[in-house]
Formats: structure tokens, C-alpha cells, sequence
């Protein structure tokens, strides 16, 4: 029997390493695989899932057996390569930071590699494990095609009053401005809405994504005109590891009056901050609700409010509301949070369904709220996928 022609797609975020395998069919795109590795170095977990979501695998491990992208990389890797009953026409990678130039997903060669490492500073917890694994497969299999799919490229329509910094502009024409990340999860949330939601589709909606990196987009129309995220991933709201907006007084007084290096300024901005930062237990969301520690809730009290701040900065950009949408890890499974952050968006006439948003239903706003919340689960893999398949094409 032939094997199908199909498309792997590869996506490296901070705390997960997440994979999907899809038929390419007359139609269109098939799932026929997806797996991840998530909590990577808090507590890691396997989950292999065919197309119809049967369980093909699970496995857990202690937080140090899985530290870091690299080892899920290796983990994952194997698992890709037993992968015997299809034939792949192309892989379509996430790759983070697209800088100014990368506006639109790319075949990849060496030079454009290169091109690509050079925005490693600008996304270390991300760019160096995008391109690893297209650097390898480039190594082993140099005839199959591999695209490079940018977090940026969506946001790159935002007018330059809303992308720019107030710095003289030999910097925007470096390319000192602000690019947002997650796009391609806010594509595939508003390719999604006039199915899900095409009451708000057409309107003003801040999309939440809210997982292990977190940030938030205004979509007007279905089209992003300003996000929480900047130069880099580290600005808006905290996450994970991240502080999310910090003063930039800060990064000169660490240098200044603590004597720091370039280099301990980003581990303690990329990795020793956040909920983690915060909390002193972990930036991992879930240890964080667990926890009795005063610190845990002190750390999600923060973790609520700048999400309130942010959300109404947006709110401000798109000169009022229609929707909410949560996405990713916490948006898609921590009812809590949702219940406390849209009760802080009350005054822009937000009103949750309780029981609905306990039940992670996809519409969880009352039916005198006057702004419709919903929960939509995020899938960048797809978006990947199908750009992938039309640069083929
Ligand atoms: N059931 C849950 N309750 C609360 N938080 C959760 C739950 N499941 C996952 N998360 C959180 O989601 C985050 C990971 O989200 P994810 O979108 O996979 O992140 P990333 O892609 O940035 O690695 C972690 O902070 C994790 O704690
Ligand atoms: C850009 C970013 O923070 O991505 P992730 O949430 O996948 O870590
Ligand atoms: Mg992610």
C-alpha cells in the first residue's frame, strides 16, 4: 500500500514540546498525529494522541529528567522517526522571532538559517530550539522541504504608531520595534471565530493567551492592531518565567548597582522570573493552584491583575469590546483564572457563566453580558500546517 503523502509539524514553545502529523488529502488536511511533551522542567508529561484523539501513548517523569527543550527534542525525535506509515512532503517548523524581514512563512536554505540565528538574542528561550531541529533535518533529509512559520508575522499589518517605541527612528529602521508573538495562535483563533463565535467575529476581541509564555492580542475584524508582547517576548503580562512589562530603569540598575553581566540580566529576565520569580515554588500554573503557600496565591493575585491592566490597554486600542477569548495551557483549563480576570473586566460589561465556565464550555459569558467570553483551545500546529501546504502548492 503507498504511504500518505503528509505534513509534520514541529513546535517548540518555553515549557512544551508539541508535534502533529497530517495526512495530506484532496480536501485538504487531515490530523492523523499529535503528541506533546509539556511542563518541561517542572513536571514532564507525554501524550500521543491519533486522529480521532485515542490515547497511543502517555508517560510521566520527575521534573529533572526532562529539564529542558533540548531533552524533549531527543525524547520526541524518536518517537517521529518510528513514524512508519506515512511519507512526508514537507516539515513546517514554529519558528519564533521572524524579525523584520520574515513577513510571511519561508522554504528554508542555509543562508535563510542563518539569517534566523541572528534573532537568537532576541528570543533565547525559543529560537535556538526552532532551529536545532530544522538544522538537523536540513543535515539528514536535504531534499524534504522545510518551512519556517513565524509567531511575528501576524501582527505585522499594526500601524507603526502602534508597533513603534518612542525612541528616534534609526532604531525602527533597525528593526527596534515591537512585533508580538503567538500569532500564529491568534490566526487560527480568528480563523476560527465566524464558525465559533460569529457573533463577536467581526468586532473588537482581545484574544488571552495565556500558557507558560502569555500574552494578549487585539484583533479588530479578525485582524491584530496591537498585542501585549514587543521586541521580545519577555514584555506584557508575567508568565512563566518572564516578568512581562518592567520598567526598563531596572535592567540598568541591575547592571549598574548589582554589578550584572549581560548574560545574568537574561537568565534572571528569561528564567528566574515570572510566577517562578515570584513565587519561589514554580512557574509551572498548576503547582501554583495547588499549593497552600501564601506566595503561590500572592504570585497569581499579580498574574490576574496585569492581566486586568493589559486586557484594558487593549480595550483602549480597539475603543471598547465584543469578546473575550482565552487560549493556550491556563486559558483552556484553569476556570479560576478565567472567573477572576473576567470579573475584572466587569466594567466593560464582561459577565460569566458560572456553571459554563466550570465546564470549559466554548461560550462561558452570561446572556445579559454584554461582551461574549469564550474558551477556544489554540491550535498553532494546524496554522503551521496550512502554510506550509500552500507554500508547497
Ligand atoms: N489544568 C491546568 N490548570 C492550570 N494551568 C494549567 C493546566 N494545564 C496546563 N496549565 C498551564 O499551562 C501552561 C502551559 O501552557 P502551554 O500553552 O502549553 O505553554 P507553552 O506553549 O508556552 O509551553 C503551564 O503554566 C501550565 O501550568
Ligand atoms: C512566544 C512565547 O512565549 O511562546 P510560548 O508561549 O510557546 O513559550
Ligand atoms: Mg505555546
Amino acid at each position: 500500500m503507498p504511504r500518505a503523502e503528509a505534513i509534520l509539524v514541529i513546535n517548540a514553545g518555553s515549557s512544551s514540546l508539541k508535534f502533529q502529523v497530517y495526512h495530506i488529502t484532496g480536501d485538504g488536511l487531515v490530523c492523523h498525529q499529535k503528541g506533546q511533551i509539556d511542563g518541561i522542567g517542572t513536571r514532564p508529561a507525554l501524550r500521543v494522541r491519533d486522529g480521532d484523539g485515542r490515547v497511543l501513548a502517555e508517560r510521566s517523569w520527575p521534573a529533572d529528567a526532562v529539564p529542558d527543550l533540548p531533552a524533549a527534542i531527543a525524547i520526541l525525535s524518536d518517537r517521529i522517526s518510528a513514524l512508519d506509515d506515512i511519507h512526508l512532503s514537507a516539515v513546517g517548523h514554529r519558528v519564533v522571532h521572524g524579525g523584520p524581514d520574515f513577513t510571511a512563512p519561508v522554504l528554508m536554505d542555509l543562508p535563510t538559517l542563518e539569517k534566523l540565528a541572528r534573532y537568537q538574542e532576541l528570543a533565547p528561550l525559543h529560537q535556538p530550539n526552532n532551529l536545532a531541529p530544522i538544522r538537523l533535518a536540513m543535515e539528514v533529509a536535504p531534499d524534504l522541504p522545510q518551512v519556517a512559520c513565524f509567531d511575528t508575522a501576524f501582527h505585522r499589518g499594526q500601524p507603526v504608531h502602534a508597533d513603534c517605541y518612542a525612541l528616534p527612528p534609526e532604531y525602527y529602521d533597525q528593526g527596534v520595534c515591537r512585533y508580538g508573538f503567538h500569532g500564529l495562535s491568534y490566526e487560527y483563533i480568528a480563523q476560527r471565530l465566524p464558525e465559533v463565535a460569529p457573533e463577536i467575529a467581526g468586532g473588537r476581541v482581545i484574544v488571552a493567551h495565556l500558557g507558560s509564555g502569555a500574552s494578549m492580542c487585539a484583533l479588530k475584524a479578525g485582524r491584530s492592531i496591537d498585542s501585549t508582547m514587543g521586541f521580545t517576548a519577555l514584555d506584557g503580562i508575567p508568565m512563566g518565567t518572564r516578568p512581562g512589562q518592567l520598567d526598563p530603569g531596572i535592567v540598568l540598575w541591575l547592571i549598574s548597582h548589582e554589578g550584572m553581566t549581560v548574560d545574568d540580566v537574561t537568565e534572571l529576565l528569561y528564567h528566574g522570573s515570572g510566577l517562578r520569580g515570584l513565587s519561589g515554588i514554580s512557574g509551572d500554573m498548576r503547582d501554583l493552584l495547588e499549593s497552600n503557600d501564601r506566595r503561590a496565591g500572592f504570585a497569581i493575585d499579580h498574574f490576574v491583575h496585569r492581566c486586568a491592566l493589559h486586557a484594558g490597554m487593549l480595550a483602549a486600542a480597539l475603543e471598547g469590546l465584543d469578546g473575550v477569548v482565552f487560549t493556550a495551557g491556563i486559558g483552556e483549563n484553569a476556570p479560576a483564572l478565567r472567573a477572576r480576570i473576567a470579573a475584572r473586566l466587569g466594567w466593560l460589561g464582561a459577565e460569566l457563566d458560572q456553571s459554563a465556565n466550570d465546564a470549559s464550555a466554548v461560550k462561558i459569558s452570561a446572556s445579559r453580558s454584554s461582551v461574549g467570553l469564550y474558551v477556544i483551545p489554540t491550535d498553532e500546529e494546524l496554522i503551521i500546517a496550512q502554510q506550509t501546504l500552500a507554500l508547497l502548492r
